[in-house]
């Protein structure tokens, strides 16, 4: 069925009964499947008004962060297998141009589809080719560096682009920052959105143009001068972001101008589901949940890598006032709740800006604070350069608490945090450690907030969880000698030195089969005197990492003698569950056990081949 002309041939009451179907039918697979509810029901109106006057096979969608495109998927031919949605095999939770090209342009990082939407209507010029080109982007994506870095050229490359934002007043949290305010004042300006109505209402046709005159006078009155306008964007609205009708308008008049044009679109995140509308937070990533009740489905007495991290950090800044906290817009996912509700002057909510955050915190550094920046591994991507030039040159004590590092699940490959092993191992003065489990966590992370640090380090840890009570485990909290590797198992043959989550496993490995496990906490630097140790006693020596091979831990173990290496090959990692992942890396237990007794194997009948054609 093509869903773009079923949706052209309904009224508007029957378009709002369809809309009301897609509801339900995204409500009923997250629920089962977890996903980006509340970003999703907030678009739907927006979406169908938008694909009756746009046309997403001939035109140029992009959307960013692409985290609220369910509608898009359900009406591009994907409405069956919507049920399979971020499930291993299944469809992408995010726009994927190997799903259908109809997905233009692949994203999850946010901030990114102005920059490609502007590349893409150069290309099709370039081409001889004529599609409209328009960007649907949330208020939060909105702020981020590269969206504004693209903003900035749009006027200087003759674009087109039609730019909706998505106005909510939520990135995942509350959304800050001076642009937001600006939003915000036009989204709630309710005298602005009145008077907008009655001067509509009363002046006639022939006095349009004077109308606009006066409205763009009245919004800069209210908001300030208009951000956009001043970068040479036209820019119309705020469209009440539910009303398909007044959408639907305003999408048509501007479907042919000529100059590029911002529309502001004011919608409620977590619409039409009274629970998500209610705390579109913590429905922005939903788990599982029961729809009556909301409830999240998750195992009882479980705590969470980042909660424990979240809970250590405000128990010990009770008793340091050096200590402040950073996020990029992610405090409720970094675990950062309680230190920003105890210590708000303490605590920096920057917006979806890595790279100021590292540097932010570089500044900190300088006049004796304790930064520590919590940052999901595949975002800290972002700020690499800033780490080196910033941090790290300048030896400035921060604390990177790379959160989701490793696989992190149904997110897929745009979110796993694999490559932070290698993008920090490469670069001078900073130390890295990565804790087996989460009372290990918990050491490492006191220890490095009790200690006198001499220039930059990262603690990495995985988005999973383990069953425990935090009180019972901070009880247990020591200081740790980070650098000193230990040596977990005493056993023949094999050694296996593994860094991080996949230790436990591969400990329950070793002591089965009476193979010596070196737990290397500290991925730099290396303990050379445990390290040659393990070389002079086993015939056969593997690593164990949750990242990249290229740049990975293994690879610095080379400079010590060979290494077999277990971890991510040259490729990226699909969706799927973290277990359902680990399995197909082969760094779960059965995998590691698996993967070393068949290079064992081989090297013991190549060993013994050798020995024959010797004697
Ligand atoms: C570079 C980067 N940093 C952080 C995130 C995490 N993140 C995903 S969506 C989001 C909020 C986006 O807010 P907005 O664009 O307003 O979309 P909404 O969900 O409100 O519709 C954030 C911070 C990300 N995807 N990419
Ligand atoms: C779209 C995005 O980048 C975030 O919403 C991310 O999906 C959150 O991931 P967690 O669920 O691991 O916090
Ligand atoms: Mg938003």
């Amino acid at each position: 069925m093509n869903y773009i002309e079923y949706i052209r041939s309904l009224d508007y009451e029957d378009l709002e009964k369809f809309a009301g179907k897609i509801r339900n039918y995204i409500i009923e697979v997250v629920s089962k499947n977890g996903g980006h509810l509340a970003s999703n029901l907030g678009v739907v109106e927006l979406t169908l008004a938008l694909y009756r006057v746009f046309d997403p096979y001939r035109d140029y969608i992009i959307w960013d962060t692409s985290h609220q495109t369910y509608t898009h998927k359900l009406l591009t031919g994907r409405w069956e297998l919507f049920p399979t949605i971020r499930k291993f095999g299944g469809l992408s939770g995010y726009t994927n141009i190997f799903e259908t090209k109809y997905d233009r342009f692949g994203a999850g990082h946010v901030g990114t589809a102005i920059a490609a939407a502007l590349g893409i209507e150069k290309a099709l010029k370039l081409n001889g080719e004529n599609s409209n080109v328009l960007v649907v982007i949330g208020d939060g994506a909105l702020t981020s560096g590269e969206s504004l870095e693209a903003l900035n050229q749009i006027k200087t490359l003759n674009s087109k682009i039609k730019i909706i934002i998505n106005n909510n007043s939520m990135s995942i949290s509350k959304n800050v920052g001076a642009l937001s305010h600006f939003l915000e004042k036009m989204r709630t300006s309710k005298i602005y959105l009145d008077a907008k109505k009655t001067m509509k209402s009363r002046l006639s046709k022939g006095v349009e143009k004077e109308l606009k005159k006066l409205r763009d006078a009245l919004k800069v009155s209210l908001t300030g001068e208009d951000f956009f306008e001043s970068l040479g964007l036209k820019h119309f609205g705020p469209l009440n972001g539910h009303n398909l009708k007044e959408l639907e308008d305003e999408f048509k008049r501007i479907k042919d101008y000529e100059y590029p044009s911002v529309i502001t679109v004011n919608t409620v995140k977590g619409k039409g589901f009274e629970i998500s509308e209610l705390d579109p937070e913590m429905y922005h990533s939903a788990a599982k949940f029961d729809i009556s009740s909301g409830t999240f489905v998750k195992e009882s007495g479980i705590i969470s890598y980042s909660e424990a991290f979240g809970k250590t950090l405000a128990k010990v800044a009770e008793k340091d006032e050096k200590i402040v906290a950073i996020t990029a817009a992610m405090k409720k996912g970094t675990g950062l709740f309680e230190f920003a509700k105890k210590f708000p002057e303490r605590f920096f909510d920057l917006g979806i800006t890595e790279q100021m955050c590292v540097t932010f915190a570089g500044g900190l550094a300088t006049l004796g604070l304790k930064p520590i920046f919590a940052v999901y591994s595949t975002f800290l991507q972002r700020g690499f350069d800033q780490i080196i030039h910033d941090i790290a040159l300048q030896k400035l004590p921060v604390i990177f608490a790379i959160d989701r590092a490793g696989v992190v699940g149904e997110d897929g490959p745009t979110h796993h945090g694999v490559f932070d092993i290698a993008y920090m191992r490469m670069i001078p003065n900073v130390k890295i450690y990565a804790p087996k489990n989460i009372q290990d966590l918990m050491g490492t992370l006191y220890t490095l907030l009790n200690k006198e640090l001499s220039g930059p380090v990262a603690i990495r840890y995985p988005r999973d969880y383990e069953f425990g009570k935090f009180e019972e485990l901070y009880d247990k909290i020591k200081m740790i000698d980070l650098d000193k590797w230990e040596i977990l198992n005493f056993g023949k043959e094999v050694a296996i030195v593994a860094t991080g989550y996949p230790t436990m496993g591969a400990l329950n490995v070793a002591k089965k089969n009476n193979w010596t496990l070196v737990f290397a906490r500290s991925i730099k630097p290396v303990d050379e005197e445990v390290i040659e140790w393990v070389f002079e006693n086993h015939r056969v020596v593997f690593s164990v990492e949750e990242g990249v091979k290229a740049g990975g831990f293994g690879e610095e173990l080379l400079n010590f003698g060979k290494v077999e290496i277990l971890a991510i090959e040259d490729e990226f990692v699909t969706h799927g569950t973290r277990k359902q992942l680990l399995k197909l890396l082969k760094l779960d237990e059965n995998g590691i056990e698996e993967r070393i007794k068949e290079v064992f194997e081989r090297r013991s009948i190549y060993e013994d081949a050798n020995r024959i054609w010797r004697t």
